[in-house]
């Protein structure tokens, strides 16, 4: 299958996570990973002029067995690609080299109706405003205060006051939002240098995604409480949690990896959290005991416990990314008859089909065999985060618990939350999911999926999604599970670190 083939399939085809995974873990790929991948990369930043084009040439018009995405990656490398379309003389390529001084023509102008005289300037222009996503940082508040970060380090920064303003502005601009959701979060424009900024190096600032700082700010324990981080590594949550709670709180940071413990370690000392943080290395948050005679002193103290457990990671967007706008809302047509073949429409009109192959007999074989394998992964992961949900639910003091994914698919976002609340630890201890209403975050537009909730609004709407494009960084979810009244008569029973119910 030829690379403007492959790279039209996976622009159109429905898409939950980044495109590097949708590239580079499609088994049923051909061409060179790296290849198919920068061209897809360059066609999506580029779509916008080369769309001017397609509409202003007529193209799709008339080369009706060309579908959208096709002719946006031909003429994408018959524009910007030195070596114009990569590949031999063929049907493909013909149909663009036939209307090669039109499309000419046509970029001219629409690139001078930009201002950039030469193809080297709009490339220029373009790759500088490329990264579409904010920068966002977290200010650690053991050190310092937003106040003192904007006026001492970004005066020259212009505030905006809504997260709409700083997406629509200039992302080349020195503009500085302060997030309305999470206090102490800041979100800059994308070509806004961080990542040498000495007050990062020095952890005055973290830089974190602004999904990532919604769990600690959505469980926001008080100041001074006890809390768990349960699967804390690299610990950007756990030095929020320690900010929040403070210098008189203490935060218990579990990470069963011991090499990803050493990245925690190295986190909380950055953070100058050390005497809040107590990080457990190596340590299972599935084998915690807080009946224990060595852990009940401190575990049954424990209110908030946030959960941030291993995930597919389907919602991670790379920040060179792009979406693909198609240009007919109706999705592309299966593919079902042979590349380029006409076939009848009732009328007896013979009906050109788009130029799409196949898949050969063997690779729908291995995309099949993809999908069964990637169902697997997703079965088994949803079985560990309900696993270790409703462990946390059995300890005795526990009232809040965040869970959050960075994860698109429901099987791990609002299918675990109704595992959890059917489960016996749940029901006996009056477990629910916090509503809408009560939480800090209620005017977030991006709720939970009804009807992944069995219909319930309500449960929906206590979860919390975030969409990479419209929200500025990865797709991800967080809920916050709440227990009422601190007496409830259960007095640990079934807590067994290898009972069934697990
Ligand atoms: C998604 S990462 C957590 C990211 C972290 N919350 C942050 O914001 O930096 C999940 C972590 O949980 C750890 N983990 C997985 N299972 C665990 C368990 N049973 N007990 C403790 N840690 C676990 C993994 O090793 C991994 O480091």
């Amino acid at each position: 299958m030829s690379l403007y083939i492959e790279a039209a399939r996976i622009i159109q085809r429905p898409r939950y996570g980044g495109l590097r995974g949708a590239v580079f873990s499609d088994a049923s790929v051909k061409s060179r990973p790296e290849q198919l991948y920068a061209l897809i990369i360059e066609t999506l930043k580029h779509q916008e002029i080369i769309n001017e084009v397609l509409d202003k040439s007529g193209l799709l018009e008339i080369e009706k067995k060309l579908t959208h995405a096709l002719a946006l990656v031909l003429v994408h490398d018959f524009l910007f690609n030195k070596g114009g379309i990569a590949t031999s003389t063929g049907p493909l390529k013909e149909s663009i080299l036939r209307h090669k001084s039109r499309l000419t023509s046509e970029f001219t102008r629409a690139r001078l109706r930009r201002g950039y005289s030469t193809t080297a300037a709009l490339l220029a222009a373009a790759n500088a405003t490329s990264m579409r996503f904010p920068r966002w940082v977290r200010v650690n508040t053991l050190k310092t205060t937003v106040a003192d970060v904007l006026a001492r380090h970004f005066s020259d920064h212009k505030p905006v006051r809504l997260f709409e303003e700083l997406l629509s502005e200039d992302m080349t601009r020195k503009t500085v939002y302060v997030d309305e959701f999470v206090p102490g979060l800041l979100g800059f424009p994308a070509s806004t240098e961080l990542i040498g900024h000495a007050l990062v190096a020095d952890g005055t600032l973290f830089m974190q995604d602004r999904a990532s700082c919604f769990p600690a700010a959505l469980l926001a324990p008080p100041e001074g409480a006890v809390v768990v981080d349960g699967t804390a590594a690299p610990g950007n949550k756990t030095t929020h949690l320690a900010a929040i709670v403070g210098k008189g709180g203490r935060v218990l940071a579990f990470e069963k990896d011991p090499k990803r413990a050493k990245t925690l370690e190295m986190m909380v000392g950055k953070a100058g959290a050390e005497k809040i943080v107590e990080v457990r290395a190596g340590a299972d948050f599935l084998l915690s005991d807080p009946w224990s005679e060595t852990e009940k002193k401190r575990l049954a103290k424990v209110s908030h416990i946030l959960l941030d457990p291993s995930c597919s990671g389907s919602g991670i967007v790379e920040r060179n990314e792009y979406s693909y706008i198609p240009k007919t809302a109706a999705p592309p047509p299966a593919p079902t008859s042979r590349a380029g073949k006409a076939k009848k429409r009732k009328g007896g009109e013979k009906e050109e089909t788009p130029f799409v192959k196949p898949l050969s007999k063997k690779e729908e074989e291995e995309v099949a065999k993809q999908a069964e394998a990637e169902e697997e992964r997703l079965r088994s992961l949803s079985t560990f985060q309900t696993r270790i949900i409703k462990h946390a639910m059995r300890y005795p003091g526990a009232h809040y618990i965040s869970y959050s994914t960075c994860s698109v698919h429901s099987q791990e976002n609002e299918q675990v939350v109704m595992a959890v609340l059917s489960s016996e630890v749940a029901k006996q201890r009056g477990w629910r999911v916090q509503k809408r209403e009560e939480t800090g975050f209620r005017h977030w537009p991006r709720r939970g999926l009804v009807e992944e909730c069995d219909g319930d609004e309500e449960i929906a709407g206590g979860c919390v999604r975030f969409d990479p494009w419209a929200d500025g960084g990865i797709g991800f979810f967080v809920v916050l599970f709440v227990r009422d009244g601190s007496v409830d008569g259960w007095e640990g029973r079934g807590f067994i670190v290898f009972d069934i119910e697990h």
